[in-house]
């Protein structure tokens, strides 16, 4: 069965998430915390969600030396959240080091969570990624060699955008996630995001998941967002 699509809860207090919620009172959905919500109202917010139903990605893109993510993956662990993610430029021994800290702190009989790392930020261009990260080759091959370095250091998938899914499906194994923001329904805006898809066009390149956020949280109806995109990501 396809994943339920991830809602992002960019919101700037538990209040403004709370009120978002109230809407989806009848659906268990699958959420993602950023670190706007999550530096604002720390763990206590996780169990909040989780309570009422929700799985949960937590979105905190670490990126540090091997040490200090694996620390701070053991504490991660104790959250648990079903997904966690860190950067893949943070490199191999990095991200071997998020593995380690989140089995070695995952309680006894509880899962571990999912890991994935970001390749390149769906709201970086190829020539943004050329000029400033100077990489001298099409980005698509850089968000490749990521997912290559995530799957080597033992990883669940990635973060890419919908327009490398296909790809990385084809080149690294059908299980590999590849978890995909930049989702757009038609007629939507894309504020910062450069690489946007909508949902059944991720569908169709081989996305496993979507993360989408403005779309819905910034609709006129939230709920009724929700369902289309939901419609959008399902039909095939
Ligand atoms: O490459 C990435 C990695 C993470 N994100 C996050 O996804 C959502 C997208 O929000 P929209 O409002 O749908 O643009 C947001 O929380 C980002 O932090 C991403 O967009 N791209």
């Amino acid at each position: 069965m396809r994943a339920k699509p991830i809602v992002a809860l960019d919101f700037s207090s538990k209040n403004e998430m709370v009120q978002f919620l109230q809407s989806f009172e009848e659906e268990s959905l699958y959420v993602k915390v950023g670190m706007e919500l999550f530096y604002k109202e720390g763990p206590s917010l996780l169990s909040y969600v989780k309570d009422c139903g929700h799985e949960i990605f937590l979105d905190l893109k670490l990126h540090d030396i091997p040490n200090t993510v694996y620390s701070a993956m053991k504490v991660l662990a104790q959250f648990e959240v079903d997904m966690v993610n860190v950067h893949a430029a943070g490199g191999l021994e990095m991200m071997r080091a998020a593995i380690k800290g989140l089995e070695e702190g995952t309680l006894a009989g509880q899962k571990r969570p999912k890991i994935i790392a970001v390749t390149q930020l769906t709201s970086t261009s190829e020539e943004q990624m050329q000029e400033e990260q100077l990489i001298d080759k099409p980005l698509k091959d850089s968000v490749l060699h990521y997912a290559a370095l995530a799957q080597q250091a033992g990883l669940d998938g990635v973060v890419c955008s919908a327009l490398e899914a296909r790809e990385i499906r084809n080149r690294l194994n059908e299980s590999f996630l590849r978890v995909t923001p930049g989702i757009r329904l038609a007629g939507d805006v894309a504020d910062d995001q450069k690489r946007i898809v909508g949902p059944r066009e991720a569908n169709e390149l081989g996305s496993t998941h979507i993360v989408v956020g403005r779309s819905i949280t910034k609709a006129q109806n939230p709920y009724a967002s929700y369902k289309q995109v939901n419609l959008e990501w399902e039909m095939n």
